[in-house]
């Protein structure tokens, strides 16, 4: 079985922080999994998934990306960036384009460079483009400025726009937290099955245990940035998200927290 994500024994910490952000981590998740990563606020999974998306260096540990190992001196080459597909809390979209100039910008790291310059997509493209935003069902809001759309479509327009970079890996940091509980469903479904649909393996974070459980095959929890459980959803037992969402304080099960 082939790995998309390996993680042994990684710790970060913020420069100028005191604690770690991440500590002696390690997980595998197989690729095609969907899992979802629980955790408060200050766990470590934003550091975490921007660290796997090669936004963060300086950690120690070993990590490997869809079989390729990350360097804790440098972001990965180019050429690799393209495969991993990142959905951002805050959407970061271009406001004043169109929902479909956006999904086209996913498509940026796959056009030749000459395309990709000259900001003039092929019919390929384009048809990739229009097929993630009808899979996250925008289709008819192709040619509306995002700067006019509601917070519940952009966050499709944001998951449209990595789908359409044909991702092998997807990294959502809260991709639903900016939604209402049923949009919220509707949304984190369509993301999940899409990322089934293209055998993609997909790793979201959030604070809704409930939707984990309906989305993920897998959850892993994180407190004080280590590894609180890690268990097919089945197993999951209430007691354990209760007790990682419990107030703050030293976690005694994990043992002292280390400066390092
Ligand atoms: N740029 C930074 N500089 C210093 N410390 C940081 C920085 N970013 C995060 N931290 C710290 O690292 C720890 C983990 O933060 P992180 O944002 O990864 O948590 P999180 O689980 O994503 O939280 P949330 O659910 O609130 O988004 C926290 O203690 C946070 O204060």
């Amino acid at each position: 079985m082939s790995m998309a994500i390996e993680i042994d024994d990684l710790s970060y910490v913020h420069k100028g922080a005191q604690l770690p952000a991440l500590e002696r981590v390690s997980f595998r998740i197989p690729a095609g999994e969907c899992v979802a990563l629980l955790g408060p606020s200050g766990a470590g999974k934003t550091t975490l998934l921007a660290l796997l998306d090669g936004r963060i260096q300086g950690w120690r540990g070993r990590v490997s990306v869809l079989g390729a190992p990350l360097n804790p001196d440098r972001p990965p080459p180019r050429a690799r960036r393209p495969d991993t597909g990142f959905v951002f809390q805050e959407f970061a979209l271009v406001e004043r384009s169109t929902a479909l100039r956006n999904v086209l910008n996913g498509r940026l790291g796959r056009m030749s460079p000459f395309h990709a310059v000259l900001g003039s997509p092929m019919a390929h493209d384009l048809d990739i483009a229009r097929t993630a935003l009808a899979d996250c069902g925008i289709a008819e809001l192709a040619e509306r400025r995002v700067d006019s759309l509601s917070g519940g479509q952009r966050q499709r327009v944001a998951i449209a726009r990595c789908l359409a970079q044909e991702p092998r890996l997807i990294l959502a940091d809260e991709p639903v937290s900016n939604l209402d509980p049923a949009r919220a469903g509707e949304v984190l479904g369509l993301m999940t099955k899409a990322a089934r649909a293209r055998d993609a393996t997909a790793l979201f974070s959030s604070h809704q245990p409930d939707l984990a459980r309906r989305f993920a095959g897998r959850i892993i929890g994180i407190r004080e940035g280590r590894i609180a459980f890690n268990v097919p959803t089945s197993e999951l037992k209430d007691d354990a998200t209760a007790e990682l969402y419990r107030g703050s304080g030293p976690t005694p099960e994990l043992g002292p927290r280390a400066v390092l």
